[in-house]
């Protein structure tokens, strides 16, 4: 009997250490198991509690009455899955008449402490069908991406989101973005990660970073190309907008040759182009695009034009030629000047990190998602790297990158160097590198001498 005690109070001081200081592993061990028996215990009650069950129906009454059984009793869903997932529970119920999915959205947070989970949200994933996905702990504590977590063709894993899924990037969904930030926010983090994930991809990196370049040079052997002053931005930009012209014109070719042939395909963008012929694409990154807008003098004021022009040019035409634009920066609103706006409704999808006031939320959602807004202002300043992506559908999710150092990032851009395509438009802006050195790096990778 002692013996019991001792051993169940061994196991609780465990579980209990697990809980405080490894989360994940405690979930994984008791949690889940902890979780799966009190929803199963409590649902019907607490279904009942949230107003998510149905009144019997007027067959089943009368039938009751009849035969002089108890009248029945408020119906709940029926469950037809519980999936026990890494970081929590997902639960699929179906839908009893009159119900819809927007009552389990509404009961979301009244669910989420009656079954003592830390998130819940709903969704419908088929007629009739609802989802409830539950995190069991807090998974923006500390990000861990799964290993598994693998992207697909111009699409990278970047970041956890609240409901324990990975945020993927997905360029050809969302071919141009924005993510804006205060200063320590997260926003470089963010974009180190992305380089990071778009490394191993068969795409040209190419880099605006007017902070002297601190941010992108470090990773410049996997850049295709990089600026580091607004004066040799202005000229990049120009480049890229005379490739995307020629990768037009490469497509019209196509189209005149397909175009007599009954069953061909059109070719509608670089993706529809024989492997042969596609371009590489590219993902063009500019590191706090203030720095392109701010001017002095009346040059610095032209130079600006040509730049913010040249940024709309490639918003606006760049997807089908395979240019995709990631911009960042503390603020980007209309006293940046003209164009900014302009700009800003092609950069669809929207990542805000943490601001100083409602109107950089604005600047990040006020167009396309407002309740993202509040979402935005009350991420909390111990949390760097937590933001609300959103995109043009109206949706929105809070997101958490993984902590990479740059070291990290550097060794994994140089371990896929071998990747680094060559544009001929952009041969003019390739970074130059220093020779490799015998820097203490791991031996499959090799570091590059940061100046
Ligand atoms: N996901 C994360 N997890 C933990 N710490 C993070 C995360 N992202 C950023 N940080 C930390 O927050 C600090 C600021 O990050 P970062 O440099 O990315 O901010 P920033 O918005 O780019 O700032 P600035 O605009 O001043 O360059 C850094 O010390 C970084 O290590």
């Amino acid at each position: 009997m002692t013996a019991l005690t001792v051993t169940l109070a061994l196991v609780a001081s465990v579980a209990l250490l697990l809980r405080w200081l490894r989360p994940a592993w405690y979930w994984m061990s008791f949690g889940v198991v902890i979780a799966v028996v009190r929803i199963l215990a409590r649902y019907a009650s607490v279904m009942d509690a949230c107003g998510l069950t149905v009144p019997p129906s007027r067959w089943r009454l009368a039938l009751a009455r009849m035969t002089g059984r108890p009248i029945p009793e408020s119906r709940a869903p029926r469950i037809l899955r519980l999936r026990p997932t890494r970081t929590g529970l997902v639960l699929r119920v179906k839908l009893r008449p009159g119900q819809d999915a927007f009552d389990f959205s509404a009961a979301s947070d009244r669910l989420r402490h009656s079954f003592v989970m830390r998130n819940v949200t709903a969704r419908e994933v088929r007629s009739g069908v609802v989802e409830l996905r539950m995190t069991g702990y807090d998974v923006l504590k500390r990000v861990q991406m799964p290993a598994a977590a693998r992207g697909g063709v111009m699409c990278v894993p970047v970041a956890m989101r609240e409901d324990g899924e990975v945020y993927y990037r997905d360029y050809r969904q969302t071919p141009h973005a924005l993510n804006v930030g205060a200063t320590q926010s997260g926003k470089s983090v963010y974009q180190r990660n992305l380089v990071a994930a778009l490394a191993t991809l068969d795409v040209a990196l190419v880099g605006i970073d007017c902070k002297q370049g601190v941010e992108l040079a470090p990773l410049a052997r996997r850049f295709t190309a990089l600026a580091d002053n607004p004066d040799a931005a202005a000229d990049l930009l120009d480049a890229l907008v005379e490739h995307m012209e020629g990768v037009y014109q490469l497509i019209r070719r196509e189209q005149r040759l397909s175009a007599d042939l009954p069953d061909a395909e059109i070719t509608a963008d670089i993706w529809d182009l024989p492997d042969h012929l596609r371009p590489t694409p590219i993902v063009l990154l500019v590191d706090e695009v203030a720095e392109l807008a701010l001017f002095a003098t009346k040059e610095e004021e032209k130079r600006r034009d040509q730049i913010i022009t040249s940024l709309v040019r490639l918003a606006q035409l760049g997807r089908a030629a395979g240019i995709y634009l990631e911009i960042c920066g503390q603020r980007f609103g209309s006293e940046l000047g003209k164009g900014i706006t302009m700009l800003r409704a092609q950069l669809t999808g929207r990542t805000a990190h943490r601001v100083n006031d409602e109107t950089s939320a604005n600047m990040a959602f006020g167009d396309i998602a407002p309740d993202a807004v509040l979402a935005t202002v009350q991420i909390r300043t111990d949390r760097p790297g937590t933001a609300v992506a959103g995109d043009s559908s109206g949706g929105w999710v809070r997101i958490r990158t993984p902590h990479l150092t740059l070291r990290r990032a550097v060794n994994i851009a140089n371990s896929h160097a071998h990747r680094t395509p060559e544009i001929p438009a952009l041969d003019a802006f390739r970074p130059v590198l220093p020779p490799l050195g015998k820097a203490a790096a791991p031996s499959t990778v090799t570091a590059p001498a940061i100046a």
